[in-house]
């Protein structure tokens, strides 16, 4: 079967400090995983702050260049798409979505510019009729319609609203991959579901994979089809997200479960003990 996107022993070392005190940091150490073209999924990445997540997404967006391996998208090198015209087109095929909604949009700008402005970027549509009409397509898609945002502003729309018109944005140029970084962390949570229930939609309705990294255990349980677990760069739990979700079997995934749902007392205590050693062992 043909791969989607393919990731093969992907590093990302970064060089910290100043002139005195330089180091160099893994940030991401040997990461393999692949997405496969004929079946869209939810691919999740979780691992709690600093554990490689972003800057696999940033490396697959081709915003960062790996350090080693490879990341096939189609199976081309990601790496290798620079030029204006093969990078529009990349960018049509692989949308991001960020965490931050209000940062997305400038506050100065009505909502609907920017739904206009990526019609006419990825997909050549002209007119302002064109422009409106793969607008309200793609708002249709997360329960809105270009009627009920026409001429608003940002902060005249809640976070939750203003994700899903992200996500609307996203949609315009018809992706086949989505990456969205922590997309609902800064969304109430009561309307979380609502958001990632919409990623359901897209991959069952629309064929659109998505890669939803989080720190949110009980969306990603939700919603994904496979799951990989991040610690300090490494991954050191992958596959069928309910079956590594229920039973981790890495200390750190049972950790990150158990500070997140506590189980019982004693599973929770081992998992402070857990967290503990590690502070010590980092300390030392
Ligand atoms: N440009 C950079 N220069 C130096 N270090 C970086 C850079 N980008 C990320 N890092 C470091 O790499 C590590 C991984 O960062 P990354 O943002 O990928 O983690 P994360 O799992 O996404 O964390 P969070 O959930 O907090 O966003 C961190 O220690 C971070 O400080």
């Amino acid at each position: 079967m043909s791969k989607l996107l393919e990731l093969d022993q992907v590093t990302k070392t970064f060089q910290i400090g100043g002139l005195l005190d330089r180091a160099t940091l893994q940030a991401v150490k040997g990461v393999s995983f692949d997405i496969d073209d004929a079946k869209a999924e939810i691919f999740t990445i979780v691992g709690e702050s600093g554990s490689g997540k972003t800057t696999i997404a940033k490396m697959i967006l081709g915003n960062e260049v790996p350090t080693t391996g490879t990341i096939r998208f189609e199976g081309r090198d990601v790496t290798t798409v620079r030029k204006r015209r093969d990078r529009l087109d990349f960018m049509k095929r692989v949308q991001p979505i960020f965490q931050n909604p209000f940062e997305a949009f400038n506050p100065l700008t009505p909502i609907d510019l920017f739904l206009f402005t990526t019609a006419k970027q990825f997909c050549g549509a002209k007119t302002r009729a064109e422009q409106e009409s793969q607008a309200d397509k793609a708002l249709q898609h997360v329960g809105l319609s270009l009627a009920e945002i026409k001429g608003r502003y940002s902060h005249e729309l809640s976070g939750g609203q203003l994700q899903r018109i992200a996500v609307a944005r996203a949609l315009i140029p018809e992706p086949k991959l989505i990456v969205a970084d922590e997309p609902v962390s800064m969304v109430d949570a009561s309307l979380r579901m609502s958001i990632v229930n919409l990623f359901q939609h897209l991959r069952d309705d629309l064929g659109v994979s998505i890669i939803y990294i989080t720190h949110d255990l009980a969306t990603a349980y939700y919603i994904s089809d496979r799951v990989i677990i991040m610690h300090r760069g490494d991954v050191v739990e992958a596959g069928n997200a309910q079956e590594v979700l229920d039973n981790p079997k890495h200390e750190y995934s049972t950790a990150l479960k158990n500070a997140v749902l506590p189980p019982d007392p004693e599973r929770a205590s081992a998992a402070l003990r857990h967290r503990r050693a590690e502070r010590q062992a980092e300390r030392a």
